[in-house]
């Protein structure tokens, strides 16, 4: 039985974790774990971390540690025999430790991606909100305008990726990612990619997990002959 493989992916609004999280999964068949879709989950059940997350989510602040931690946590269990890649979680220091003390993580990826870049792709982003599909009118438009392609219900542009709106989020982003980043970098596992397109980073990202993808099944097949 070959090693498990677990990532989690980094990056400020509109880096491209999305983006590049569906195609990972795609490509190499793990899980896609969003910490958004896990609230928006909570939220559409009005669970009790649901109702209280949605207080926060609506004054455009992140959920508290110790709720998001709660509502995450148990969400991992359940995938204790899948390779998965976690999106939007950890986002803060708290958050990294409580997830390194519930299991071993192989790469950390982060998205290091310019503030006009970002500016630019969010005032084109829509979502579907009851899936958390994205499209952008630039780089992957719905095949009918305000239309989910799957769905038909309409898009929405979320409150929060106004330009105004933007350079605040950036700026406590910039705040409580860095210690996360600094946690990685010391574990050995932080992989940095730096680019105005996502089609530029999505090559680099491939090779780095076709890497350590196959050194994880190796090292696992060497192991289970020994
Ligand atoms: N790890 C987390 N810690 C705290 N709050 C979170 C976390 N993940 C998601 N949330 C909350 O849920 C909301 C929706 O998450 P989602 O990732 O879909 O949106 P987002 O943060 O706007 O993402 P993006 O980076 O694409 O702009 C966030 O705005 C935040 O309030
Ligand atoms: N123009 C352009 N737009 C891009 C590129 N990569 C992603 N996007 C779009 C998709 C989304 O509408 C928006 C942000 O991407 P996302 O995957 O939602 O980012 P994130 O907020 O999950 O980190 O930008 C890209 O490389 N170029």
């Amino acid at each position: 039985m070959s090693k498990l493989f677990r990532a989690v992916i980094m990056g400020p609004p509109g880096s491209g974790k999305g983006t590049i999280s569906e195609r990972i999964a795609h490509s190499f068949g793990l899980k896609h774990l969003s910490s958004g879709d896990f609230v928006r989950e909570n939220i559409a059940a009005k669970t009790e971390a649901g109702v209280l997350a949605k207080t926060y989510i609506k004054k455009g602040l992140l959920v508290p540690d110790h709720v998001m931690t709660r509502l995450l946590l148990p969400r991992l269990e359940e995938m204790t025999k899948y390779s998965w890649l976690l999106d939007g979680f950890p986002r803060t220091l708290a958050q990294a430790e409580a997830l390194n003390s519930a299991c071993d993580l192989d790469v950390a990826i982060n998205l290091n991606i310019p503030l006009e870049t970002l500016k630019e792709r969010l005032q084109h982003r829509w979502i579907h909100p009851p899936s958390g599909r994205v499209y952008n009118m630039c780089f992957n438009p719905p095949h009918v305008q305000g239309k989910d392609d799957i769905t038909g219900e309409p898009l929405i542009q979320q409150e929060d990726d106004r330009p105004e709106a933007l350079v605040a989020r950036l700026r406590h982003y910039k705040d409580v990612a860095k210690p996360v980043i600094d946690f990685y970098k010391a574990k050995g596992i932080l992989y940095t990619f730096s680019d105005t397109e996502t089609d530029r980073i999505w090559p680099n990202i491939s090779t780095l997990l076709s890497t350590k993808i196959s050194t994880i099944q190796s090292d696992a097949r060497c192991a289970s002959t020994h």
